[in-house]
């Protein structure tokens, strides 16, 4: 069953370490299959050196588990809940990648500062408020997510145009059309993260580029009339 999307799913976690992204088992990452509305992700708590095809776990939307032996990853349901808020998404990653997550722990959101980030995310990577008792004492991951998708909707962000986001005191959730852009989208926010906190210390006055170089530096690889790379050579 969803062999290749598996297979997409395992490289993309075995990534994560590869591209320094998390200690110990600290992340991540998980992929739908938008035809049958099936998500394949990692198992919980399983070292990634060890991670093999069939450890992989297999749910439907609602979060039943349609095939696998070993305990979906405890993020599950706030990949499940962002799958079912935004159709747009195809794959998730969650790590604790230092930098990012040290915007997340202050409570910041990471401005576009250069060029790099306008390349990837078109505008602020937000950081969402603070969860209240009752979310963080209820259905916790559950409630991670919904409040993502708060985030977003509130700030008119489409997730498919800013494929990241920070949550308030936890770490960093990135998105793609796939697990494995997911993954790319992951390292370059966690790239941005630490430009951003250098910058800030060379210029504690330093501001987001202004919104023609955003547009030029997001559109010219993004969108209908993208010319980065080998697009459109003959
Ligand atoms: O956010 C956390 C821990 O705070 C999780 O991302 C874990 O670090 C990874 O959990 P599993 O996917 O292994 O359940």
């Amino acid at each position: 069953m969803l062999v290749q999307l598996k297979e997409m799913v395992l490289q993309a976690n075995l990534d994560l370490p590869k591209f320094g992204l998390v200690t110990f088992t600290w992340g991540n990452v998980s992929g739908i299959d938008r035809e049958t509305g099936l998500v394949v992700i990692k198992p919980s708590g399983v070292d990634y050196g060890k991670l093999r095809l069939e450890d992989l776990v297999v749910l439907n939307l609602d979060g039943k588990i349609v095939e696998g032996k070993l305990k979906p990853s405890s993020d599950t349901p706030t990949h499940l809940a962002l799958y079912r808020a935004f159709p747009q998404i195809g794959g998730i990653v969650h790590t604790h990648s230092p930098w990012a997550t040290s915007w997340a722990q202050a409570g910041r959101g990471i401005p576009a500062l250069g060029t790099t980030h306008a390349d990837y995310f078109y505008g602020e990577i937000p950081c969402t408020r603070v969860m209240t008792r009752e979310e963080i004492e209820g259905a916790y991951e559950l409630e991670t997510g919904r409040v993502i998708i708060e985030t977003l909707r509130d700030r008119g962000i489409d997730p498919a145009f800013v494929p990241g986001v920070l949550v308030h005191g936890h770490a960093p959730f990135a998105f793609g059309r796939d697990a494995r852009s997911a993954v790319r989208n992951a390292v370059v926010m966690e790239e941005v993260a630490k430009m951003g906190i250098h910058t800030y210390q060379l210029n504690p006055a330093a501001s987001s580029i202004d919104q023609a170089l955003l547009d030029r530096h997001y559109l010219r690889k993004h969108g209908a009339n993208a010319y980065y790379g080998q697009k459109g050579a003959n």
